[in-house]
């Protein structure tokens, strides 16, 4: 399972917790402006904005999971099983493919207005990258550094592109559903609750923190969205970068999975490999990893973005312990 928000605080912060059970040997890659990207159905980007995100390199082709542009425009792909649904190569679409989606918006669009635009005629096609490489069945939230944010479903009924209010992604089922489940939980809040069950009974509260007693806490993909929902909508905008890392990395890993709570096959279970965000403002990309929770950075502005090889990035996995005595 995996999560991505959008946090508002002053800037825009957007990125992902990657929840799986096995690495693919991703890393961070920042993609120069006169990198060619190849589309198999598309012609060529000679010339695009400059992309920085969690990808893995294979043949030479950044297979980004998540990114953003030095626009500021950022875009992530999750996990949509069962109900992704990817088409056929239609004449007079245009014909992009999964793995191609990411550098194919990201490459040129500067905000989610212009990525709109592009998506009127896309057709999500079913080619994969490799035969060891197939396509993954994908929906994605699209976010902008003036706070729009987007989810793009390709499902049997067709293509959808569905304005996002909330800044918040995870799994199944449709976006449309999770949205109506959110109204379960309108009355979750950090206050203390107001006793509507019986108004003339006294009942003692007897914890802090009894506004949220009904949030939901479970690894699946709709108690995440609602778990979500209320920590970002709730967390505090900083005075500074450094708070505002700080806390959006709390909203993220407030819905991390710990190494052997969601068992996926017998004693195999999906845990949260890493979580990044980037200032869509400043183009500064932050990650921590499930074995290392600094936070560590790399600056997309500090790379030549007129080079003509892909900058690459190693994750940082150690665990570092600041020793006091
Ligand atoms: C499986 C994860 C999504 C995380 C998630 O939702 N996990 C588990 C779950 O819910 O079941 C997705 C996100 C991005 C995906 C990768 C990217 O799309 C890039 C690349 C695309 C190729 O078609 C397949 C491999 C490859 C490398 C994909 C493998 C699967 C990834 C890593």
């Amino acid at each position: 399972m995996c999560t991505s928000i959008l946090y508002t605080a002053g800037d825009h912060y957007f990125g992902r917790n990657l929840d799986l059970e096995v690495s693919f040997g991703q890393e961070v890659v920042v993609t120069p402006r006169d990198y060619p990207f190849d589309f198999r159905k598309m012609p060529t980007l000679n010339h695009h904005y400059a992309i920085i995100g969690m990808a893995l390199v294979k043949d030479n082709y950044p297979l980004y999971f998540d990114g953003a542009n030095e626009e500021g425009l950022g875009m992530a792909g999750l996990n949509f099983a069962g109900l992704a649904h990817f088409s056929p190569v239609e004449d007079g679409k245009d014909n992009v493919s999964p793995f191609e989606f990411i550098p194919y918006v990201l490459g040129q669009c500067k905000d989610v207005a212009e990525a709109k635009k592009l998506l009127t005629n896309l057709n999500l096609v079913n080619i994969n990258f490799s035969d060891q490489l197939q396509l993954s069945p994908l929906h994605w939230l699209i976010a902008d550094r003036q706070g729009a944010s987007i989810v793009v479903e390709s499902t049997q009924s067709g293509l959808h592109v569905y304005d996002n209010p909330v800044g918040v992604l995870t799994n199944n089922p449709e976006f449309p559903s999770q949205m109506t489940n959110l109204a379960n939980y309108q009355s979750v809040s950090p206050a203390d609750p107001v006793n509507t069950l019986m108004p003339k009974k006294e009942l003692k509260t007897y914890s802090r923190g009894l506004g949220s007693h009904m949030l939901p806490g479970g690894m699946d993909s709709e108690s995440r969205f609602v778990k979500e929902c209320f920590t970002l909508h709730n967390a505090p905008a900083g005075g500074s970068e450094l708070e505002n890392v700080t806390n959006y990395f709390h909203c993220l890993h407030a819905v991390e999975q710990q190494k052997g709570l969601d068992e996926v096959a017998p004693d195999t279970f999906e845990y949260t490999i890493y979580s990044d965000g980037i200032n869509l403002a400043t183009g500064t990309f932050y990650y921590t990893t499930y074995e290392n929770n600094q936070i560590n950075a790399v600056q997309m502005h500090n790379v030549d973005l007129d080079a003509k090889k892909l900058a690459q990035f190693p994750l940082v996995k150690e665990q570092v312990i600041n020793n006091q005595n």
